[in-house]
């Protein structure tokens, strides 16, 4: 399964999260710059030459957040970015957290 090419799927609430051995295979999926906080959340800092591209970064992730009707949580700063993923609708991870990293890893600025 190629992360990358998948689909978010509408979460249910009282879906159930993500196990934290299941969060640990599924993480090996995606780029390792990507942090597991608590099984709860995953977050990447991307950096850049300025907060122009920052910004540019930031519309592009917000694009593919919109088309897949799944959000991130997103700090931005002259020269970087971080981003947070979590499902907030079941209070924890789901593929679709991992799915959104997957499709962010690959936008080029
Ligand atoms: C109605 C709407 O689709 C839902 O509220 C979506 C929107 N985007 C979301 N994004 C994230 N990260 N978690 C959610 O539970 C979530 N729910």
């Amino acid at each position: 399964m190629e992360l990358k090419k998948e689909k978010c799927l509408p979460c249910e609430v009282g879906g159930v999260p993500l196990g934290e051995k299941e969060v640990l295979e599924i993480s090996k999926m995606i780029n390792p710059e990507w942090g597991i906080e608590g099984s709860k959340i995953i977050k990447r800092t991307f950096k850049f030459k300025n907060f122009k591209k920052a910004l540019e970064f930031v519309n592009r992730v917000g694009e593919i957040a919109e088309s897949e009707g799944h959000h991130p949580d997103i700090e931005l700063s002259w020269g970087k970015v971080t981003v947070k993923f979590t499902t907030h609708k079941i209070g924890g991870l789901s593929t679709n957290d991992f799915i959104m990293a997957a499709k962010i890893d690959e936008v080029e600025i």
